[in-house]
Order: C-alpha cells, then structure tokens, then sequence
C-alpha cells in the first residue's frame, strides 16, 4: 500500500477500497490539520454551490473530504447553507458518511459549556430551508425514526476514549431557525420537551444525508448554557468565542483518532443508511419526472440503476 503522504486523491472507488469519510465542520472549524496529499477542491453540483471548496486528503490510510459548513470566514448563515448542495457534493466525491461537527447550547445544568454530545434525535423546528431532494415528480419518504447512524456513533466514541476526551453518548438536539437565539419563554419550553441541546444547523442536513443514503452522525460541542440558566449570562457570540475554540481544538484531535478508525471496514452499514431509499420512493419510474431524476443521479442513483452505493 502506498504511503499515505505520497497519495493522490482519486474520485475511483474500485471494489473493497475503504469508505471515504465526509466531514463537516461548523461554527470554529472552517479547516481540520493532519490531512496529507489535501487539496481544496471546487465541486459542482446540480443542487447549486456547495459551501465552500471541498478539501480532500487522507488521515492516516483513510480518505476523508471536509466541508465548512458555513464557508472560511464563516459567510453564510444557518438558513441560508446549501445543505442539498453540499450533501450532493459531498456523496459526488464517493463519501459513504458524514461526521458532522457542532456548536451548540445545553439544556441541562449537568451539560456545561466544553461538553462533548453524540446526539441520538434531533426535533427539527426549522421552516425556512429546502429540507429534501425529492419533490414533485419524484417522490420519496424516507424514515427519520433513528436519525444517526449508530456504527459511526460507536466509532466516535470509542475515538473519544483513545484521545481522551469524554462524550456524552445520546441527546436530543432541538434545531432552531435562527440566526437569533431563543427566547427565555422558548428555552424554556425545549427544556421542558427533554431537549437536551440547541443549534441552528443539523436539520435539514441529517434528512438529506439519509435522503442520500450516507451514514451521518452529529457531535455537538457546548459552548454556553443559551439564555435559560440563572447563574449564567445569556449567550452572545462575543462570550461563547473562547469556548467555541477550546472546542474546535479537541474536535481535531478526535477527527485525527476517528478517521484512521474507520479505514477498511466494511462498507455497508447494517443499520441500513445506504439502502435507506430502498423502501421510500413512491412514484413508480414511469411517472417520475426527467429533469429531477437527472439532478437525483447521484443521491438516488443506486436505486435507479446508475452507479452507487454498495
Ligand atoms: C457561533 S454560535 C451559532 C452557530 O453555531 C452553530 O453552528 P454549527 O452547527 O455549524 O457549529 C449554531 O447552530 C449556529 O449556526
Ligand atoms: N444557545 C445556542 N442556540 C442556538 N445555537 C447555538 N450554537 C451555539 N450556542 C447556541
């Protein structure tokens, strides 16, 4: 096998090579180090622009594709990402799952700011962004029961114990519209539901991974306690900055344990992420609309036949 510093990215995936890793990094992770061979790429996709350029490399034998999801020099606000854009971009470059990175508040007196959470749900209130691929002529509903993808979550946490860094395993994510933060009345009423984290950007990314057959799964950092917390101001950017860093920088250090992890494993996951289409397409092929079945070769593509996941 080649020495991984020595190696060129390539887009073939022949028979038995590992999967390739997608990488999202949020709020203070707009680059990840350790990545040989790395290059920025600009990737086309026919949902729109993705992000930002796509940087691809290897992390040991492993490939892994990063993305910021809000761009360098953090650009583009929660509502206005691309994130079919960048899920299709992301599986155009052979990605089979995505490590999604990201800020968030807590909840919960017993999550402080510099907790790590493996989130398990999420409660979309969302209501401003496209949230699926699919669409009139080509419809699809996919299950969003078990929204993360539990091998690559193991994975994460067992990286979590070899770099030790702690992680809290399972939490519901409650996915604001943004860009302002909550309300006290609405802090309130999350908490109250069991919520146990905040964040603005893991919907509708996590349906449209599963929508694209990808393995995802969401590592929440907590940079502050949002505004519901007597003791604890309300959250400004301005305070949460330094945590967010300090968090960032752990990120990495887990991403360079993580990543090597999963090379040469087997590809398809038994919890079903890539074949999540199987059981979700409704319109039969004879009245599915040509235009949007073209802009779905890559995302639905197994299961029309074209070149896909395993
Ligand atoms: C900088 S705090 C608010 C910002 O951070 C989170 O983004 P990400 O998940 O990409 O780290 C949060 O959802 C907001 O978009
Ligand atoms: N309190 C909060 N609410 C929403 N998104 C956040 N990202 C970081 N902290 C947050």
């Amino acid at each position: 096998m080649a020495h991984a510093a020595s190696r060129q990215w390539s887009t073939d995936q022949p028979p038995g090579t590992p999967p390739v890793v997608g990488l999202i990094g949020g709020s203070g992770l707009y680059a990840i180090d350790g990545l040989t061979g790395s290059a920025w790429l600009r990737a086309s996709s026919p949902w729109g622009e993705p992000s930002d350029e796509l940087l691809l490399g290897y992390i040991g034998d492993q490939k892994a594709v990063f993305l910021p999801r809000h761009g360098r020099g953090h650009r583009i606000p929660p509502s206005d990402l691309n994130n079919r854009a960048n899920i299709d971009a992301l599986k155009r470059q052979g990605v089979t799952e995505i490590v999604s990175l990201s800020a968030c508040g807590s909840l919960r007196e017993d999550l402080p700011p510099g907790t790590f959470v493996l989130v398990d749900q999420f409660i979309d209130r969302t209501f401003a962004r496209a949230k699926s691929f699919f669409g009139e002529g080509f419809v699809a509903h996919v299950s969003m029961a078990h929204p993360v993808c539990s091998r690559l979550g193991a994975e994460i946490l067992a990286a979590g114990e070899e770099v030790g860094i702690p992680i809290v395993n399972g939490g519901t994510y409650l996915v604001m519209e943004g860009p302002q933060f909550s309300t006290l009345a609405e802090s309130n009423l999350y908490r109250g539901w069991g919520c146990d984290v905040i964040g603005m950007t893991n919907m509708p990314e996590a349906k449209l991974a599963r929508e694209a057959e990808l393995c995802y799964a969401s590592l929440a950092m907590v940079t502050d306690f949002d505004c519901w917390h007597p003791d604890h101001d309300h959250v400004t950017v301005d305070s949460l900055i330094k945590v967010l860093n300090d968090n960032a920088d752990r990120a990495r250090a887990l991403i360079k344990a993580l990543v090597p992890r999963l090379a040469g494993r087997n590809v398809a996951c038994h919890q079903g992420c890539h074949t999540a289409l199987a059981t979700a397409v409704i319109t039969p092929p004879h009245a599915r609309s040509p235009d949007l079945a073209a802009k779905l070769d890559a995302v639905a593509g197994r299961i029309m036949g074209n070149v896909g996941n395993p």
